[in-house]
């Protein structure tokens, strides 16, 4: 049957209510992603985030070249002919003052917007540990080094012209992280997932909310549980649109591989263990952005 609502979690009721964490590791398994309310990021602190993603858009295209990548696809991204409308700008780890240090010096971030990236990168953080952990216990696995995996941010516009209106804002995707957080446009949608059914389903915007969404990693770490979320971008309307995207990328120094609660005679494990960096490296070189890397590591 087609299902129409992305489902909603309550961050407030997940640590006390039996009933919300067993809706969000049904909406892990089913759909690989839920929007959740009462998260506990400011809404000014949104809106300011949103106002320095314009700004810093808003710089020559000589300056947001100088945003590099660090591992592949953590720099600037400019238009390509796949996605013309798109582009991004990208800081390879919040949780790295030094990677912090290098975006906003190779974008000449003022200090005041780099204190409100400071602001929201500590604040989101937090969230997507918290969360990170939620999923995880919906299992009844506890992953104790979730603070220092690596968490890459992204600001996305998307200049929406007349032409643009009905066709890609960005292609069909997988995310290649654990879990992304994202900040949707609150005014524009265009943001579409592929539901249960395996139908394309628009998520129109749904202000003071973020959405939660899983990539080809919980697939891994789930040991096949987990959904990585298939969804694009389409354009709806001729105007600007701006998203923030966090991507809990997956641990640092050891192997993603799923626990060893989550494998037993009737769950083989379905993965070779394999480094985050590596599997990225697969997955852009071969062009394959829907996950389809992970067909290569499989085991079973
Ligand atoms: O802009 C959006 O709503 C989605 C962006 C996205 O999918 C991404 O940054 O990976
Ligand atoms: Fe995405």
């Amino acid at each position: 049957m087609e299902e129409s609502n992305v489902p909603v979690v309550d961050m407030e009721k997940i640590d006390c209510e039996k009933g919300e964490c067993e809706k969000l590791r049904k909406a892990c398994e089913r759909w690989g992603c839920f929007r959740i309310i009462n998260h506990s990021i400011p809404p000014t602190l949104m809106a300011e985030m949103k106002k320095v993603n314009e700004a810093l858009h808003d710089l020559p295209f000589e300056i947001k070249k100088r945003n590099t990548e660090v591992i592949a696809g953590s720099g600037y991204m400019a238009p390509t002919a796949v996605n013309p409308f798109y582009e991004a700008l990208s800081l390879y780890d919040f949780t790295s003052s030094q990677s912090l240090h290098n975006f906003c010096y190779q974008l000449h971030v003022s200090p005041h917007h780099r204190e409100i990236i400071e602001r929201y990168g500590e604040a989101i953080h937090g969230l997507a540990v918290k969360i990170g952990q939620k999923i995880a216990e919906s299992l009844g696995v506890v992953v104790d080094d979730l603070k220092d995996w690596p968490c890459q941010f992204r600001i996305n516009k998307y200049n929406f012209t007349p032409e643009a209106v009905g066709s890609g804002g960005v292609q069909i995707h997988t995310d290649s992280s654990f879990l992304t957080i994202l900040q949707d446009d609150e005014n524009v949608g265009g943001l579409e997932v592929l539901n249960p059914s395996a139908l394309f389903l628009p998520v129109p915007p749904f202000p003071g909310s973020l959405l939660v969404n899983l990539g080809d990693i919980a697939r891994v770490w789930s040991n096949g549980r987990f959904c990585n979320l298939v969804h694009r971008v389409q354009c709806k309307e001729a105007t600007k649109r701006f998203s923030i995207a966090t991507f809990m990328l997956a641990p640092r120094n050891r192997n993603v591989e799923a626990p060893e609660e989550l494998v037993d005679h009737d769950h083989p494990r379905l993965y070779r263990p394999f480094i985050y960096k590596d599997y990225r490296k697969l997955r852009v070189s071969n062009k394959m952005v829907s996950g389809e890397a992970l067909e290569l590591l499989r085991l079973a």
